[in-house]
């Protein structure tokens, strides 16, 4: 093939992947004007003018799919191993490729047979995917010998990535032994160093530290440090297999803090696989851009769903059933697709109703919504103290109806129940409601949870719990909530600095103070939530609209 051959053929092909909008973007960094591209003429006068620049413009159009790199076994039943592996990370919406290290006979029944791919095969499959691809995350799973391992150190230190997910399969949840116990020691000097994250779970936790008995979350807290001081960034101690717990409890530690992650049980035997599908969820999200803990809490809820979904599946004769990885893939996958996750700049104008007012006033719940969102509510939240379950989910239909075409999202105050059935944007709870972390495990990774706090450790156990944002108040006195304290501007201020999540403030809010509150110009402090300010008023639309005017200025300046 000529030269000029070599270089027409990549550059249509590269051209082809390019969008108007990444052009135009690489002729402001390259300093190339329109009339040089014009001059330039065909894509292949341009490739062999300006080839780095064409590269270049391949490869920012290539990295645009969050890809990751899985390193682990097959197995034949398709619920754990490199297929659980592939179809979470669908699920996540990342691409992932797959180096196997050995195929495994296995079924719901326990593992039959395994033959594992010799080490050079294993290095020959991660040379052909790291040098020809843009990977971000690498996630291992059953390294069934100390030299596979060594490989992969070697193939990772040749091809860097943007982090290393290692869940340390040496037994599977069936009790069959998976990797040579040789392994262990290199596990423990060579690959632990390079994770920023190990996701043991209690037997695999034991072995790595040479078999102690792990029996209690304090035990976890132990491991997790110990297993922290072998070199990994973080480490998450799953307790799936504690004795004696109504709640599914992990221990995460970063380093400096050990964090409770708490679920509920899914009772179900659909389970095998389950350490394999959070570790690739994870290992998702990293390649995504989310920080390690949110990529945990993510994978966790992920999970949680996927076993609800999964509990009734018949697949196997066997104890141990695999689960439902693309749960409700026919009609919820394409619908998550567009749905944009929670925005915290939706707090900005947080309108709360109030039955009582609206009778006070005789108003309906849905013209007093309307009217708010008219005014420029950005979200709203029903706050139903006194409705029947009828009456209130017959209401948040109707408002639904409403919010959904302005693109408003409707939160549902204290009522699961209600929420799920009108399947509404989300719930806000309270310290005396239902805990957030069964809350987020009821509702799903993609609906909001907010939860109100008044001090920097609720507002901590929050994040922990995979809330949205927080409410916090009250911030001055308010005659619509009963026996409420206050923890003024300052109380707001201390919670905002602690809050790792976006804050909203509430409590005798109104036209004339709102400004105060937002000008103590915490960044995370988003808006307010109001109920008198808006329905114990006349006018409910004029109202919002000033409110919303006064908070719009405030950011302004
Ligand atoms: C945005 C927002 N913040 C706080 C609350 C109060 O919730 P809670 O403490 O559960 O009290 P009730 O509203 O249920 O009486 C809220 N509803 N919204
Ligand atoms: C529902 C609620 N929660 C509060 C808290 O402090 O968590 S204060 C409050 C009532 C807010 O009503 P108004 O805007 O009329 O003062
Ligand atoms: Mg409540």
């Amino acid at each position: 093939m000529s030269s000029d051959c070599m270089q027409v053929i990549p550059t249509t092909m590269y051209m082809r992947a390019i969008s108007l909008f990444t052009l135009s973007r690489f002729m402001q960094s390259w300093r190339l004007s329109m009339a040089e591209v014009v001059l330039r003429g065909s894509p292949h006068v341009l490739y062999r003018r300006r080839p780095a620049l064409v590269r270049a413009m391949a490869a920012e159009a290539r990295r645009k799919v969050s890809h990751v790199l899985t390193v682990a076994g097959s197995d034949s039943g398709a619920g754990a191993g490199i297929q659980a592996d592939i179809k979470a990370c669908a699920a996540a919406g990342v691409y992932c490729s797959s180096v196997v290290t050995a195929v495994t006979a296995q079924n719901t029944v326990g593992v039959q047979g395994v033959h594992p791919v010799p080490e050079d095969f294993v290095a020959e499959q991660l040379r052909s995917v790291l040098s020809d691809m843009e990977v971000d995350v690498v996630k291992t799973g059953m390294l069934h010998s100390g030299s596979v391992i060594e490989v992969l150190c070697s193939s990772l230190k040749e091809f860097p990535v943007r982090a290393l997910v290692v869940d340390p399969v040496m037994v599977s949840t069936s009790g069959d032994m998976l990797s040579a116990p040789s392994t262990l020691a290199v596990y423990c000097n060579k690959l632990l160093p390079l994770a920023d994250i190990v996701t043991p779970n209690l037997k695999e936790a034991s072995a790595l530290l040479g078999g102690c008995s792990l029996k209690s979350v304090a035990d976890m807290y132990s491991a997790a440090k110990l297993i922290h001081s072998l070199g990994p960034r973080n480490v998450l101690v799953k307790g799936g297999d504690l004795p004696d717990s109504s709640d599914a409890v992990d221990v995460f530690y970063d380093g400096e803090k050990c964090h409770e992650l708490r679920g509920s049980r899914v009772v179900t035997r659909n389970t095998h696989g389950t350490g394999c599908t959070l570790a690739s969820y994870i290992a998702a999200e990293l390649a995504k851009g989310s920080p390690v803990m949110q990529a945990v809490q993510r994978a966790k809820s992920y999970v949680a769903s996927a076993l609800c979904y999964s509990k009734d599946l018949v697949i196997g004769n066997g104890p141990q059933g695999p689960f439902d990885h693309l749960m409700k893939l026919k009609n919820h996958v394409s619908g998550l697709a567009q749905k944009p996750l929670f925005n915290p700049d939706d707090l900005l104008l947080y309108a709360v109703t109030d039955s009582g007012m609206n009778k006070k006033w005789g108003r309906s719940i849905t013209d007093a919504v309307k009217a708010a969102i008219e005014g420029g509510a950005t979200i709203i939240q029903l706050r139903e103290k006194e409705a029947d379950t009828q009456d209130f989910v017959e209401a948040a239909r109707s408002c639904l109806a409403i919010c959904r075409p302005c693109n408003v999202p409707l939160l549902i105050n204290d009522r699961v129940d209600v929420a799920l059935a009108c399947d509404a944007d989300g719930v806000h709870v309270g310290q005396s409601d239902m805990p957030a972390h069964l809350v987020r495990s009821l509702l799903g990774p993609r609906k909001i949870v907010g939860v109100s706090c008044k001090n920097p450790a609720q507002a901590e156990q929050a994040w922990a719990d995979g809330a949205n944002y927080i409410g916090c108040g009250g911030v001055f006195p308010t005659s619509t909530k009963a026996n409420n304290p206050t923890v003024g501007l300052d109380g707001l201020r201390t919670v905002c600095m602690a809050s790792k999540l976006p804050v909203v403030a509430i409590g005798g809010i109104s036209v004339g103070n709102a400004r105060s509150v937002l000008e103590i110009s915490v960044p995370n402090l988003k808006g307010v939530a109001v109920v008198s300010a808006l329905f114990d008023q006349e006018c409910i639309a004029t109202e919002t609209r000033r409110l919303r005017s006064i908070l719009s200025d405030v950011l302004r300046t």
